[in-house]
């Protein structure tokens, strides 16, 4: 699976990669031995992640540096809040556990690092400081949705495999990738590569893959 020109480099050279998409929560979840408990820890631990990511992609508007950019990640924030935690809270909804019990967790550890490091990563950063700490999480789950979809899953937890697997959260993945691509271009010109900026980048993308790994570990 790929996803445009700058993601690929990006994930080469992030040493967690295959600790994040390939972690043994995410085989549980494709064979079905996950416990339901920990993929509902897991669930409300991540709905709470979702709230700062749509905060972090809604700073991502302030960012950017044209109405083209602003639509993108404005659509993002739509796509968060209209699509993917109603997905948490119909899942959520079906064990018996309301929005107000969701909105009570406490916030995990590996959650509040991970979420504060992305929006940190905006504050004190540009625009694709930003995108470079956002991009494992939305092309992550796009290239694990992907796989698991393609290959033998158990039913259990279809509606997820199916959700980030399905077409329309691989569209926004490859308009992700685009959003990605042309951002790099437009600020860093076609050598974007060579320069330090792009230690700097692969750096946040790193910091957020290997924070991305340890989340899988926050359910037990
Ligand atoms: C820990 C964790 N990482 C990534 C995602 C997936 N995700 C989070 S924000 C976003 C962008 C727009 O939908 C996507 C795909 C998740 N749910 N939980």
């Amino acid at each position: 699976m790929s996803y445009g020109t700058c993601f690929p480099l990006w994930r080469a050279g992030a040493p967690d990669w295959d600790a994040y998409v390939r972690a043994p929560f995410v085989t549980a979840l494709a064979d079905g031995r996950l416990p339901r408990g920990a993929f509902l820890a897991y669930l409300a631990q991540d709905y709470l992640f979702l709230v700062h990511f749509a905060r972090a992609w809604s700073l991502a508007v302030t960012k950017a540096g044209s109405l083209a950019e602003m639509r993108a990640c404005s659509a993002t924030v739509h796509a968060l809040l209209e699509t993917e935690m109603r997905l948490h809270l119909d899942l959520c909804g079906r064990a018996g556990i309301t929005p107000d019990a969701l909105a009570a967790t406490a916030e995990a550890p590996q959650n509040l690092a991970y979420t504060r490091y992305v929006l940190e990563a905006g504050y004190s950063g540009d625009f694709l400081d930003l995108l470079a700490a956002l991009a494992p999480c939305v092309l992550g789950y796009g290239e694990i949705g992907a796989r698991l979809l393609a290959g033998p899953h158990a039913p259990d937890y279809a509606d997820w495999i199916a959700t980030y697997g399905g077409a329309d959260y691989q569209a926004l993945c490859h308009g992700t990738a685009a959003l990605i691509d042309n951002a790099v271009e437009s600020r860093l010109g076609a050598g974007a590569r060579d320069l330090p900026r792009w230690t700097q980048l692969q750096d946040r993308f790193s910091t957020a893959t290997r924070l991305e790994a340890q989340f899988w570990t926050l359910a037990g």
